[in-house]
């Protein structure tokens, strides 16, 4: 016995025993009406899976444009109930027409029991499969409203950060390509969500892709998918993301890092507004706004021959540069206080405070790993304080003196940072040859100082 509900309309009652018969061996409920201006008022409508419409009910009248009337308004109070439609011999004209307006099929009277099952049976299906879909659909927008709630507070209100936020409300509207550039830490992930967010394609996905930390060998199948067997690990046809982001926003962190090959990909794809899995031949539309980041000077790239300028020029149709921490005076100890109040939930330390040595301290420090690096130190702050009050000394910043004198790590983490902020410094911020020096791949470098931050 199928749990499914079924509603039966027609003004000829022995049609409505029969099917009742019929219906009420394999469905739970079946109802019926043999007036259709019930229709209208009928309670809780939406919670049938099927409707069975005659479409022609006053006597002598078989224009069949009741039946499509009530087809409308029965769509219009229950959108996701799968209608059918019942017609005479030689109307399927009509039915068609039905089809059109959203009926799920149509039944031509007298019918074959079997037939008239089956149709039934898809039609229940195709309700099951639309409620779902719409389950998914509210469950989607939920958790984007979760994410988005969490990952869009832009906090700050220097000059400098207000120029970016107006240049950004200008944009985002526009599905113009946009090409962030700015310091590791500045922000520009959250200056990519805040574009989306107030662009018309807010209630769609925003597809982050952080090329620093996907390996080389990766990259086509992580864009653009493969096909089963293209590769040894492709058990199955994926999407990538090019596809995953269709209708939304793609947001490609760190485009500096792509290879010349990649890059000639990446531009045919943004030319033709398509793209090609690897292993197929067939192009796939997509419709994507593309936003790119990077920390890179990508002029200085085309000119040393790393990045292409024809794709430069496809991706920073408008350019936004992302201000340093250190020429934002003004959001230091905005920021600083909104990740105190942030960990201090966090770690349940309610009441902390930052005493006025401190502030200056902090507003001192010239902070090279910019918002990330702030992030990290109140964190760390707040897990060691033991008061309520934070001072000097429970900031411990990355200073060159602080670095070179071996301060006493305090965990193997804290041990591992000052590595690595050692060898950054060592090596003027490049991340290439800090890595080097690390005996670690640039990538993991890149992967553990993100970690570190977020
Ligand atoms: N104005 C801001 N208000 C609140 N948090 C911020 C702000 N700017 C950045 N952050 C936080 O700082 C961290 C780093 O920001 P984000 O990842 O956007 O920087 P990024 O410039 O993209 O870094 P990278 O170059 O390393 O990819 C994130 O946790 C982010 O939420």
């Amino acid at each position: 016995m199928v749990n499914g509900k079924i509603l039966l309309v027609d003004d000829n009652k022995s049609i409505l025993s029969a099917l009742e018969i019929l219906l009420q061996f394999e469905y739970k409920e079946v109802t019926s009406i043999s007036n259709p201006n019930q229709i209208s008022s009928y309670p809780d409508l939406q919670s049938f899976d099927i409707v069975l419409l005659d479409m022609n009910f006053s006597a002598g009248v078989n224009t069949g444009n009741e039946g499509l009337f009530w087809l409308r308004e029965i769509l219009k109070k229950a959108p996701h109930t799968s209608v059918i439609m019942m017609t005479a011999y030689g109307a399927v004209d009509l039915a068609v027409r039905a089809l059109k307006e959203g009926a799920a099929d149509f039944i031509l009277k007298p019918w074959n029991n079997e037939r008239l099952m089956a149709t039934v049976r898809t039609a229940y299906e195709l309700r099951k499969s639309k409620k779902e879909i719409h389950n998914l659909k509210q469950k989607e927008s939920n958790l984007k409203q979760v994410i988005n709630a969490d990952k869009n507070l832009m906090v700050g209100q220097s000059k400098a950060l207000t120029n970016v936020l107006n240049l950004v409300a200008k944009v985002a509207k526009t599905d113009v390509n946009v090409l962030i550039t700015g310091e590791n830490g500045t922000g520009k992930e959250l200056i990519a969500r805040e574009l989306h967010r107030l662009s018309s394609r807010k209630d769609e996905v925003f597809i982050n892709v952080d090329m620093g930390s996907i390996a080389e060998n990766l990259f086509e199948s992580e864009l653009f998918g493969h096909t089963k067997g293209s590769f040894t690990d492709a058990k199955e046809d994926r999407a990538g993301k090019f596809e995953a982001a269709h209708q939304g926003t793609l947001f490609l962190d760190e485009i500096g890092n792509l290879s010349l090959q990649m890059q000639a990909k990446l531009l045919s794809s943004i030319q033709n507004k398509s793209v090609v899995r690897v292993g197929s031949n067939k192009p796939i539309n997509v419709d994507i706004r593309l936003i790119c980041a990077t920390n890179c000077n990508l002029e200085k790239m085309v000119s040393d021959g790393l990045f292409r300028e024809d794709l430069l020029y496809r991706i920073n149709t408008i350019h936004i540069e992302v201000p340093p921490l250190r020429e934002r005076d003004d959001d230091i100890l905005i920021l600083a206080d909104f990740f105190l109040k942030k960990f201090a939930q966090k770690y349940d330390k309610p009441g902390l405070k930052i005493n006025n040595l401190a502030q200056e301290k902090l507003m001192e420090y010239p902070w090279p790993g910019n918002i990330r690096e702030l992030q990290h130190t109140m964190e760390r702050a707040v897990i060691l304080s033991d008061g309520n009050v934070l001072k000097p000394s429970d900031f411990l910043l990355n200073t060159k003196s602080n670095l070179l004198l071996d301060h006493q790590p305090l965990t193997l983490n804290e041990m591992e940072q000052q590595m690595i902020f050692k060898a950054l410094e060592q090596h003027d911020g490049n991340y290439s040859a800090a890595a080097e020096q690390l005996g670690i791949s640039r990538q993991t470098l890149y992967n553990k100082l993100k970690k570190k931050g977020d």
